[in-house]
């Protein structure tokens, strides 16, 4: 069974590895979505396979470093790529919920970077 919860925090970045000419190479924001998945078995009495309210308090400490900041000045997000945002959530949230799955970082609802703990 997979289950998922959804959070969203505001951020400002700049991807310093693009040409000068690229648009992202610039100082902007975006409203992020991301998506926490985790996957597991249900349990018989509770019928979860683990608690919402606790992934959120999982995830909680993260969303507030993260949320009305400027990634760039975050250890280990100097190149705050979506792609690299889900690494660092992944790396960080991995040890708090086994079960986790993936992480889905949305820049856009149109782009978005899955990271699942493979493939890096
Ligand atoms: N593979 C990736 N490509 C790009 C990433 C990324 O993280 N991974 N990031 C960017 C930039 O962050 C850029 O800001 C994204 O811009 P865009 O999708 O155009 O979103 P906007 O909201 O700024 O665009 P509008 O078209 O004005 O809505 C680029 N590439
Ligand atoms: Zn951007």
């Amino acid at each position: 069974m997979k289950i998922s919860q959804a959070f969203r925090f505001e951020a400002a970045h700049r991807l310093p590895n693009v040409p000068q000419t690229h648009r992202c190479h610039r100082m902007h924001g975006h409203s992020y979505r991301i998506e926490v998945v985790l996957s597991g078995a249900v349990d018989p009495h509770t019928g979860f396979v683990v608690d919402f309210f606790d992934m959120e308090e999982a995830f909680g400490p993260l969303l507030k470093t993260l949320d009305h900041h400027c990634l760039n000045e975050i250890e280990g997000l100097e190149n705050p790529t979506a792609e690299n945002i889900a690494i660092w959530i992944w790396e960080r949230t991995k040890p708090r919920l086994k079960q986790l799955s993936s992480v889905k970082v949305y820049e856009t609802g149109d782009c978005w970077a899955e990271y699942d703990g493979t493939d890096r």
